[in-house]
């Protein structure tokens, strides 16, 4: 599966640095939904629904840069929120702006959109609303976000921090976790778990597979698709078969 990040037309001074980073690349081999059952099986926080494409239907995989943002009531002009963390980012990172949800205001717009492209940042996840997404569309930057105002963030947000741990939901994403998003939504892979949670997903895919072979072949997909098999309780179907049929004796 190929990332967004390969179409964009990078310009920036950073847009052509290497970005290799072989956890990033095993991520992009996956989708979200099989690391948030990898996540699960783990019994670490398992992604986040709710966080929309503000355009059509991209992924991506990355580095969290963190923007911890907090209400403003009009403080002294200075340097935009985001700004900061923008003209420092490296290719390969997403910029995830914490703003607990609002959507009052946006957290994100289109110059922080092309200040992201020309610096090789593959997506943005705002915790709120966005503004600007024609440019965001025109850009080709993806931007996840729960919807959309007109209202900026001048004199309604300020940066609390940057580069801290924030709070999305239930999930604590710090600088430096995976993130992949895609149609299904947002999935944060703590780095000190990544290689744990990708070994898992991986082994995932492989069971899915497995069960979509047998279901292509005629097994019945009630005999196919059990919750032992897809958890991977057996390494092997005759033995997922075994626990299904006693499970059928019992009446389970
Ligand atoms: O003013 C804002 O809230 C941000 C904005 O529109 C942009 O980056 O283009
Ligand atoms: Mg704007």
């Amino acid at each position: 599966m190929s990332s967004q990040t390969s179409s964009f037309d990078l310009t920036g001074d950073r847009a052509g640095e290497s970005t290799v980073d072989p956890l990033v690349e095993r991520l992009d081999a996956l989708d979200s939904t099989v690391v948030s059952d990898a996540l699960d099986g783990l019994h670490l926080p398992a992604g986040l629904g709710g966080l929309r494409p503000a355009w059509g239907t991209p992924r991506f995989v990355g580095r969290a840069r963190t923007v911890a943002l907090e209400g403003d009531s009009g403080g002294s002009p200075g340097p935009h929120l985001g700004t900061s963390v923008v003209a420092d980012a490296r290719p390969g990172d997403v910029l995830v702006m914490a703003n607990g949800g609002r959507l009052d205001v946006s957290c994100w717009g289109g110059i922080l959109s092309l200040g992201c492209v020309q610096q090789g940042v593959v997506g943005v996840v705002a915790d709120g609303a966005c503004r600007d997404v024609a440019e965001a569309q025109e850009l080709g930057l993806p931007v996840f976000a729960r919807g959309v105002s007109p209202r900026t963030a001048r004199g309604r947000l300020r940066q609390r921090a940057t580069g801290v741990p924030v709070q999305v939901e239930d999930v604590t994403v710090s600088e430096g976790d995976l993130v992949i998003a895609d149609d299904s939504g947002v999935v944060f892979v703590p780095a000190d778990c990544a290689e744990e949670v990708l070994a898992a997903a991986e082994a995932i895919v492989e069971r899915e597979a497995a069960i979509s072979a047998d279901i292509r072949a005629g097994v019945r997909i009630d005999q196919a698709m059990h919750d032992v098999r897809l958890a991977g309780h057996t390494d092997n179907e005759a033995d997922a078969e075994q626990v299904l049929h006693q499970g059928q004796e019992e009446g389970r």
